[in-house]
């Protein structure tokens, strides 16, 4: 009996065990792959990195479209090694608003870089400011004197004065072959100039100007360098390509500049600091008392925003302004429509006002239609990821740094019809995107970023490329110098953090309005 008893409980034993250990092995791998499953998502597809300098040799000399062409074989969303730093390369209208609305929190600063260090008064500036108080303050004061709706119309006529002194000077030039990328940057310098410092700073037959725009280029190809000491930390000291020790001359021929002027409005303007009559003064005077957010800037913060504002408004709005003259003179049958729209608007008695320029809608779409081919930041402006997070099933690890690459998505052929096409009707009414704009909203077109670092001078970037445009193409025709043709300009890109022309536009200016036009 005792016998038969164990044995009953040794069979249900065994059958209960034989039951329990599949189960919880089962149970555990279970909870194994959904916790490992959750946890490590797996990185963005990409190029296999090499040994060390990682994903940096795929570069090449134009880094956007290097990308662009990675992505067309990885996928909108690609991760890059670059030395010891991982990178996510955003590449579609959606994967950079996962980025840029979704995620926008956690990419809101910059990564670290040697421009930021060695140009920009080691991050004392408003582009490179971390996320927090200090950037707040300074975009607060931009916003509020500078681009805010008032700001802007209380400064029209400065846009004008310098737009029509271009004009003048263009319709003076007779014979002489014109580089209106040069005229265009003297003119876009000066009309910040006179807001920020109630003065011009150059001239147009000045040597200073060239000088001037050639520090902005500079700097601007300098910043788009992928400096190898950036990547692999080590190598930093050694600046094998040499960018550092470049970075620090022109630091220092810019700093000359912004401590004259800062010294020069100090001894001259005191007694009016108070009265804020431009924006320098203002800034002085907040150097002396707290303000609301008790923010009060250093002599260096005020050059650093100054550094910023004449480096990132004035070669950004003369070069886009430069590739959609170069467009318009290879689409002569697009200008005579534009020039139809202006003339009927504006006449031929006069040059264009900003207050015409709502009243555009064909000169607004030409404009839209340069910024999506030829972006100005074409990879913007690199954030870091704050925190790990995932995108799309992939992680983003932290401390990555994200580029959106805005020119690849403003060409991606599965959102834009031909895109390679200079089409401004797509974006009229009954055309493929009739709505779409440039601001930040349409993630399809992004030329000044999105979310909460988008470019701070927007608004006024947008007012000064439209004038610029309308008022060249309404008071001229251009002539290509030494005879060529414009079927075979160079529309070739140079790059750097901003995208110039391989080949600057040289024309023959030739007035098409009537001659007291040009005299008043
Ligand atoms: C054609 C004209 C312009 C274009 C295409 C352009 C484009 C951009 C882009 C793509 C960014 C980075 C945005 C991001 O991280 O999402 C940026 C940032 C910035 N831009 Fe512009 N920009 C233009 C004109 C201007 C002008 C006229 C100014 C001022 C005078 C300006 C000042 C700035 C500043 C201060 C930032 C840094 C904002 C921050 O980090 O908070 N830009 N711009």
């Amino acid at each position: 009996m005792q016998h038969q008893y164990y044995s009953l409980i040794t069979m249900d034993d065994i059958s209960i065990t034989s039951l329990l250990v599949p189960c919880t092995f089962i149970l555990g791998f279970l909870l194994l792959y959904s916790f490992l499953n959750r946890k490590v998502k797996p990185l963005p597809p990409g190029p296999k990195p090499w040994p060390i300098v990682g994903n940096l040799p795929h570069l090449g000399p134009k880094p956007h479209q290097s990308m662009a062409a990675l992505a067309r074989v990885h996928g909108p969303l690609i991760h890059l090694k670059m030395g010891f730093v991982h990178v996510v390369v955003a590449s579609s209208a959606s994967v950079a608003e996962k980025f840029l609305k979704v995620h926008d929190a956690n990419f809101s600063s910059r990564p670290p870089n040697s421009g930021a260090k060695h140009v920009a008064y080691n991050y004392q500036d408003l582009v490179f400011a971390p996320y927090g108080p200090r950037w707040r303050m300074l975009r607060k004061i931009c916003a509020l004197h500078l681009f805010s709706a008032k700001a802007l119309n209380d400064f029209t006529h400065v846009r004008q004065d310098e737009v029509g002194i271009l004009t003048r000077v263009l319709a003076d030039a007779g014979e002489t072959p014109l580089k209106l990328g040069q005229m265009m940057n003297t003119c876009a310098t000066n009309a910040i100039a006179r807001v920020m410092l109630g003065r011009r700073v150059v001239g147009h037959a000045d040597s200073k100007a060239e000088e001037f725009k050639a520090m902005v280029v500079e700097l601007m190809v300098l910043a788009g360098v992928f400096n190898l000491g950036d990547f692999i930390p080590p190598l930093e000291k050694l600046d094998l390509q040499g960018v550092i020790a470049k970075m620090k001359k022109l630091h220092l021929r810019f700093d000359s500049f912004l401590s004259k002027i800062l010294e020069d409005h100090k001894i001259n303007s005191s007694d009016e600091t108070k009265g804020h009559s431009d924006l320098l003064n203002m800034l002085i005077s907040l150097k002396d008392a707290d303000d609301a957010e008790g923010g009060r800037l250093t002599d260096v913060e005020i050059k650093a925003l100054l550094l910023n504002l004449f480096a990132a408004g004035t070669d950004t709005t003369s070069s886009t302004v430069e590739w959609c003259i170069a467009e318009l003179v290879r689409h002569p049958e697009i200008l005579a429509q534009v020039q139809k729209e202006l003339d009927s608007v504006v006449g031929k008695n006069r040059v264009v006002k900003e207050a015409d320029l709502a009243g555009l809608p064909f000169l607004q779409a030409v404009v839209k239609e340069n910024f999506r081919l030829h972006p100005s930041t074409p990879l913007s402006l690199p954030r870091i990821a704050h925190e790990s997070c995932e995108v799309n099933g992939y992680l983003i690890p932290k401390g990555s740094t994200l580029l959106v690459n805005v020119w690849a998505i403003a060409r991606d052929p599965n959102v834009w019809d031909e895109p390679l096409e200079f089409r401004p009707e797509r974006f009229l009414k009954g055309g493929e995107k009739p709505n779409v704009d440039v601001r930040g909203n349409d993630f399809e077109l992004i030329p000044f970023g999105a979310g909460r670092r988008i470019c701070a001078g927007m608004s006024l970037g947008i007012r000064m490329v439209q004038l610029l445009t309308a008022t060249l193409i309404h008071a001229f025709d251009f002539d290509l110098a030494d005879g060529q043709l414009p079927e075979s300009l160079n529309m070739e890109e140079a790059y750097g953090l901003t995208l110039q022309r391989a080949d600057p536009l040289v024309v023959h200016p030739k007035p098409r309005l009537a001659p007291h036009v040009y005299q008043t």
